[in-house]
């Protein structure tokens, strides 16, 4: 297999260098993650990907969603800021691209999906971020949904910035027009050729979640079948977006970001079973699994 001539496929134990935070650190040293997310019904997704991203060690996170889930969002959490974006039926409307550009240009790092809805205006500004954001951005769910939904063309502009994306195995067959079956039953080639043709990172989640930059490839020894459950990719998103916002480079962001969550979930389990284990459990278990890494 060609995969295997290029490539080691190594396991997720060696992680990379955590983020360092220096004693006379301050909030601006460690980044601002800009979350966009969320629509009427899925204000959950924008919560959990938010605090999430707090929870990363970022060090400002905005939350930019619908503005009539505004106040549901800030309510949840008191320690990110959130930006209420123009709307329509719920689901971010067109001017929400100029807002969002206005934000732009505190964020480090940008996240774009979890919750969004699939409407023409959530299509329009996906693509317009995705095509030219020069900041580094992390595509997850409906954000993935909407650029599927483009066929092939994932070009970007010369200045864009790093592109990461997060698929379920889902989500990355409709991203590839192959069934879910044929992408499980050969992940890492497909991710790896994915990554490889779009000049991105991608995260293949499920059991033993793929890491890759179609060029090195890493596999994930940590989670369990208790993460099967709504709302933890969502928390995925926002841990992945706050170390790349921190100026982690993509690769190790993901491979962080995918042993952190899987060992958040592993401890979540522990204590309140797999059955038991909800996606907000991981955001009070992300704290311990730093600490096993030393940070
Ligand atoms: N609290 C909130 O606000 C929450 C909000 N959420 C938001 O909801 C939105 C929709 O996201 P979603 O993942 O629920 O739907 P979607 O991608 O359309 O999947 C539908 C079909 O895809 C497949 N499929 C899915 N997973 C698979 C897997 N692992 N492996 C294989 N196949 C898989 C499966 O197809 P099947 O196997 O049934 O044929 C399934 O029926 C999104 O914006 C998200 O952020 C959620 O995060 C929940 C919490
Ligand atoms: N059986 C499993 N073993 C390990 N991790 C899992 C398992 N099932 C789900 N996960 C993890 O849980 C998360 C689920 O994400 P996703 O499918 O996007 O859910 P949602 O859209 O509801 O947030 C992924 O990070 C995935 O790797």
């Amino acid at each position: 297999m060609i995969m295997e001539q290029e490539q080691a496929v190594i396991c997720i134990t060696h992680l990379p260098i955590v983020p360092h935070r220096r004693d006379d650190g301050h909030k601006g040293d460690y980044g601002h993650a800009l979350i966009v997310a969320g629509q009427v019904g899925m204000s959950g997704a924008a919560c959990l990907a938010g605090k999430a991203a707090l929870r990363g060690g970022a060090g400002l996170v905005t939350v930019a969603t619908p503005i009539s889930i505004q106040p549901t969002i800030a309510a949840y959490e008191p320690s990110y800021l959130t930006l209420g974006l123009p709307e329509t039926h719920g689901a971010i409307g067109f001017g929400a691209l100029e807002a969002i550009h206005r934000a732009l240009h505190v964020a480090t790092a940008v996240a774009i999906g979890p919750g969004l809805g699939t409407a023409e205006p959530a299509r329009q500004i996906v693509r317009a971020l995705y095509r030219s954001l020069p900041i580094p951005m992390i595509i997850d769910a409906d954000g993935l949904n909407v650029l599927a939904a483009s066929g092939d063309d994932l070009t970007r502009d010369s200045g864009a910035g790093a592109r990461i994306m997060t698929p379920h195995p889902g989500e990355f067959a409709r991203l590839t027009g192959e069934t879910t079956a044929t992408i499980q039953a050969a992940r890492e080639k497909f991710a790896n050729e994915f990554a490889r043709r779009h000049g991105l990172t991608v995260v293949l989640k499920g059991k033993e979640t793929v890491v890759t930059d179609g060029y090195r490839m890493a596999i994930n020894t940590t989670g369990n079948s208790g993460m099967a459950t709504g709302g933890t990719g969502d928390v995925l998103t926002g841990l992945l977006t706050a170390l790349v916002a921190q100026k982690l480079p993509p690769f190790e962001a993901a491979q962080l970001a995918v042993w952190l969550h899987g060992r958040a979930g592993d401890i979540a389990a522990e204590k309140h079973s797999q059955p038991g284990l909800i996606a907000s459990d991981l955001l009070d278990y992300l704290g311990s699994a730093w600490l096993e890494i030393g940070a």
